[in-house]
This record gives structure tokens, C-alpha cells and sequence, in this order.
């Protein structure tokens, strides 16, 4: 059976100034697979995410999304991104839970759209999803990291992407809520067959759920299976610069 690829990366290359950030990457992600993006710090990881994202244009090389050039897809609703919490959002917004799931589908109404019973559904399932029906009407403020991060995940999954895109969601998350993250996201994989791509430094966790890994070090040095990497990483990447650990 041929898997179909949902991210088609071509020999991208791309610098901010002087320097080369990513040379020459080349990467195909197949439906339906969870890969984890390990690497030292500053070797491009959140840099290759804002290129699939469109955040940034390659200097070099293309991009297909669902086989589409990139520079002409316009179905964003289809790809849904969860970044570092603290990095993303003002957390003394006084928005509720709904409100803020509910803001994950304004891409696909307009803003000043009201919401039909259709969408309101779509919304509490997204919570449901993420476990947080309880806190549904708390506002996002008033929630620990973890539960924060929950909702982050349901807003981006609310308008059903098809990848979901997580650069070092579990930053600040103890090490139970990261437990139930990760449940959340096997639980996504399995029950809507989501392509899941994402960067953590916390590799031991994402090891134990990725079925695919890329070690990128301005060039992607190692893209396979989750157990291949684990059987030679000790020996030919090392990670040891990072974040002191
Ligand atoms: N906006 C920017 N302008 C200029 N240089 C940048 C910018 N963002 C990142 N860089 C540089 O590009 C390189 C890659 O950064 P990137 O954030 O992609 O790395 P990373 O692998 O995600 O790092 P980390 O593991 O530390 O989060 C770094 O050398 C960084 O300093």
C-alpha cells in the first residue's frame, strides 16, 4: 500500500541574515504518522515549523501541503498549530474556555460570524475531547499551565485538521499533565487519524509515542523509525547542549 504524503518538503534552504539555517531539507511526512523533530538548540526545528506554516518562505526548494504547492494552498483550516503556551497568548485575557476554543474557528467563519448550533457542538466536543468539559464557563486565567495547554490543543483541533503542528507544547507542564497530554494526542491519531508533527525537548516522552523521528541539524541527519533512532542515537547524535540537560 502506498501511504499518502500529506507534507512534501523539496530541498528546502532558508537563512534569516547571514547565516544558513537549514540546508537543503528534504522530507516527506506520510498520513497519519506521528513524528517527533529532535535536535540541538538552534538547529532549525521551530524554523522548519514556520516554514510549513507559511510563517516564513524558503530561499530555496518547495513545499507541498496535501500535494499542493504551497504558495497556492489556502486550506489552513486543514493543518492546526499549538505552540508554548506562554509564547502564544495572554493568559490574563479574560475569555473563557468556550471562547477561546470558539476563537479556533473564526478562520473558518469570519469573525463577526455568529455561531450555529452546529459549531457550538463542534466546540464542546473539541473540550470533551481535551477533558475539560468541567471548566467549560472557568476563564482560561483561572487554570493551571497544563489545563491551559488542554485547551490550546482543543482550539486547535476544533475546526477537525488533519496535521497537527506542536512546537514544545509541554514547556512549564508537570509531569502528570504531560501524561494525559500525550493521551490526548494518541487519542487524536487513533480516532481521527491525524498526522501529528511536533518539537519537544523533552525527548524521553516524545520517544516513547513518535512512530517516526528526524534529528535535524541544519540538515536533516537521521529520518526513520522512532526504534532505529533510539538503537544508535547514543552514539551519533547528541543532544547534550540542550537547555543545560
Ligand atoms: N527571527 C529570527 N531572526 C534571526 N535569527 C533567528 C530568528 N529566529 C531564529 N533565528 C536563529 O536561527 C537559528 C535556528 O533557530 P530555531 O529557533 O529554528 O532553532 P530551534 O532548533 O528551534 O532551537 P531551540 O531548540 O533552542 O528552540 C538559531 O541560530 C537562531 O538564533
Amino acid at each position: 500500500m502506498i501511504s499518502e504524503k500529506v507534507i512534501e518538503i523539496k530541498n528546502i534552504s532558508f537563512q534569516y541574515d547571514r547565516e544558513i539555517v537549514l540546508n537543503q531539507i528534504h522530507l516527506t511526512v506520510p498520513k497519519g504518522s506521528f513524528l517527533g523533530i529532535v535536535g540541538p538548540n538552534g538547529s532549525g526545528k521551530s524554523t522548519l515549523l514556520k516554514l510549513i506554516l507559511g510563517l516564513l518562505r524558503p530561499d530555496e526548494g518547495e513545499i507541498l501541503l496535501f500535494g499542493e504547492k504551497q504558495s497556492k494552498f489556502r486550506q489552513w483550516e486543514r493543518i492546526g498549530f499549538v505552540s508554548q503556551k506562554a509564547n502564544s497568548f495572554n493568559t490574563g485575557f479574560p475569555a473563557t474556555v468556550f471562547e477561546v476554543v470558539a476563537s479556533g474557528l473564526t478562520g473558518k467563519l469570519g469573525l463577526f460570524r455568529f455561531l450555529r448550533p452546529k459549531h457550538k457542538r463542534e466546540i464542546i466536543q473539541a473540550i470533551e475531547q481535551v477533558g475539560m468539559k468541567e471548566f467549560m464557563y472557568r476563564k482560561i486565567g483561572e487554570l493551571s499551565g497544563g489545563q491551559q495547554q488542554r485547551v490550546f490543543i482543543a482550539r486547535a483541533i476544533v475546526s477537525r485538521p488533519e496535521i497537527l503542528i506542536l512546537d514544545e507544547p509541554t514547556v512549564g507542564v508537570d509531569a502528570k499533565n504531560v501524561q494525559s497530554f500525550y493521551k490526548i494526542l494518541k487519542s487524536l491519531k487513533e480516532q481521527r487519524g491525524i498526522t501529528l508533527l511536533m518539537v519537544s525537548h523533552d525527548i524521553d516522552a516524545l520517544l516513547s509515542e513518535a512512530d517516526h523521528v528526524v534529528y535535524l541539524n541544519k540538515r536533516v541527519q537521521f529520518y526513520g523509525d522512532t526504534d532505529e533512532y533510539k538503537s544508535i542515537r547514543g552514539e551519533r547524535f547528541s543532544l547534550v547542549d540542550q537547555h543545560g540537560s
